[in-house]
């Protein structure tokens, strides 16, 4: 039997309304030939600059992009499709968000409510979140606080004990380690693999490919609004020759405790994307085919890859 992914994103494509000089609107495209799978009892580390698409991602698949934004290409849950109103249902629920701002919690709600919110197991909901102020190393008396009285740090382990004392099955976490101490980020990742064994799926968003590569099954390489590569974790050795994209491999070679060769160039804005490619201007491996435009995700070694000249 083929396993089915719970979550899976298809060529997703995202722009934005904008009005220029003398009232002209502007679309501006920022994600384009998007892809994902997510499977149970997996995580799925998603690692790319900044201004990749990555809350971007998070925040289409929960169905809550700001309003001046379009949003086309097809999304499935468990095999049907997700549309805004299944978003509605399912979000909270089925599918949690550990958000990358700690502005998401509500000010004007003690943080001992806003956790229980998620618990569905009523009769054992003070248990339940004691435990997990002990884990993280919150005092007990932090239930009464309201956000405003909790520190950056602290703010983060609420974020994320909201999501991990719900039942779903699916949590999109958006860099959620930023201010964490080491033992509680160990703690973290030991959580999110622990969830994972026990057959939930885990996105989780990131800038510290460290970490990501501790915990994950596979990595997701964003790249300027797109997917340019999905590699397997064991494939970040020190060689990287397994690697398949040449920014994937240029990153490997970039990690501190490989080579740490940092790669020439930048990522391009959304309104200066090169034609084909869009890692063509920064690509040694260039040729003229790569300006004809984005190469076919195409799959390698159990991996995929968005390059003409991977092999
Ligand atoms: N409301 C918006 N209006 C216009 N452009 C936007 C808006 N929100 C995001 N963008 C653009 O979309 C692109 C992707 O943004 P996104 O927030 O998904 O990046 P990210 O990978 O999460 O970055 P970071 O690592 O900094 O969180 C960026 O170029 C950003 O400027
Ligand atoms: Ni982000």
């Amino acid at each position: 039997m083929i396993k089915e992914p719970i979550l899976k994103v298809e060529n997703l494509e995202i722009s934005f309304s904008q009005y220029t000089k003398g009232l002209h609107r502007k679309d501006l495209k920022v994600i384009n030939n998007l892809d994902i799978e997510l499977y149970e009892g997996e995580i799925l580390a998603i690692v790319g600059s900044s201004g990749s698409g990555k809350s971007l991602l998070a925040n289409a698949i929960l169905g809550i992009l700001p309003d001046n934004a379009s949003c086309k290409g097809n999304m499935y849950y468990n095999g049907r499709n997700l549309d805004q109103s299944s978003k509605v249902k399912i979000r909270g629920k089925e599918i949690v968000l550990i958000p990358q701002s700690v502005n998401y919690l509500d000010p004007l709600q003690q943080v001992g409510k806003q956790i229980g919110i998620s618990i569905e197991n009523k009769e054992n909901r003070k248990k339940i979140i004691e435990n997990i102020f002990q884990k993280y190393g919150l005092q007990k008396e932090v239930v009464n606080y309201y956000p405003y009285q909790l520190s950056g740090g602290m703010a983060r382990k609420v974020l994320l004990a909201t999501a991990l004392v719900s039942n779903s099955k699916v949590i999109i976490a958006d860099e959620p380690t930023p201010g964490l101490d080491e033992t509680s980020l160990n703690e973290v990742l030991k959580d999110f693999r622990e969830l994972a064994d026990d057959g939930r799926a885990i996105l989780m968003i990131t800038h510290d490919i460290e970490a990501a590569l501790k915990i994950a099954d596979k990595v997701a390489i964003f790249y300027a609004g797109t997917t340019l590569e999905v590699s397997n974790t064991e494939d970040f050795d020190d060689k990287g020759e397994l690697l398949r994209h040449p920014y994937t491999k240029a990153l490997n070679q970039a990690r501190p405790n490989i080579r740490f060769v940092p790669i020439q160039g930048t990522q391009p804005y959304p309104d200066k994307l090169p034609n084909g490619c869009l890692f063509s201007d920064r690509c040694r491996r260039k040729t003229d085919q790569c300006e004809k435009g984005i190469p076919e995700f195409r799959e390698i070694r159990g991996g995929k890859v968005r390059c003409n000249h991977a092999t």
